[in-house]
């Protein structure tokens, strides 16, 4: 059993499809890069300081201790980081900077026991296909870009405009789970063994 650290329901699902048993823990922080912050930097930063809201949650709540799983996407195109977008113009603005373009989504994960912490970057090369500001703009009327990285699921309607990617589908949806099992088994947790 473990903590995620998280209110995404893509990343239950997605620790639910590897069988690791899970109890969710809620925490928020600030995600703001920094000046002159790499994307990589910015998102493993991100990782790190939820796990250590999670833990801050879970000791203030007087839980059991348990190793604490959290995680952090961000879209980068170029050198800017897009974050999830803060209305409909900005999501139209957002998707039609990756029209027809390649960009990277990059997803960090922190795993913390309180004695150590493990944090590992998963980047995946995206392909969009080539669309119309009309395009985008009934994308973002479906209501599905405003709690995304990038503003697109490639998990629902959102696969529609992405023509191939490179790398971790899960990664891209919000857990690399490859990575994820890995870390975990640094702390002595097993995919499918655990449950
Ligand atoms: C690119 C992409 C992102 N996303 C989602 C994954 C993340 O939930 C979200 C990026 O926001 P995050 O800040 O990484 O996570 P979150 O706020 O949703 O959840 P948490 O409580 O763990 O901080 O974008 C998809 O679901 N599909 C996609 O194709």
């Amino acid at each position: 059993m473990i903590y995620l650290a998280s209110q995404s329901p893509r990343r239950q699902e997605l620790l639910k499809q590897i069988g690791i048993p899970f109890q969710q823990l809620v925490c928020e922080i600030d995600e703001i890069p920094e000046v002159d912050e790499s994307p990589e930097d910015y998102v493993c930063r991100m990782a790190k300081e939820k796990a250590q809201a999670g833990w801050t949650v879970m000791k203030a709540r007087d839980l059991p201790e348990m190793p604490l799983l959290s995680a952090d996407t961000s879209v980068v195109m170029g050198s800017k980081i897009l974050g999830k977008p803060d209305n409909p113009e900005q999501a139209c603005d957002m998707l039609l900077s990756l029209s027809g373009n390649c960009h990277a989504v990059m997803t960090a994960i922190a795993v913390t026991n309180g004695h150590k912490t493990i944090v590992r970057l998963s980047t995946t090369q995206v392909q969009m296909t080539p669309f119309d500001r009309a395009r985008a703009e009934a994308y973002v009327a479906t209501g599905e870009p405003s709690d995304k990285a990038g503003a697109y699921g490639i998990q629902g309607y959102g696969a529609i405009l992405v023509e191939s990617i490179r790398g971790s589908y899960s990664g891209v949806v919000g857990l690399p789970l490859q990575e994820t099992a890995d870390v975990l088994s640094e702390f002595g947790i097993t995919p499918w063994h655990s449950l």
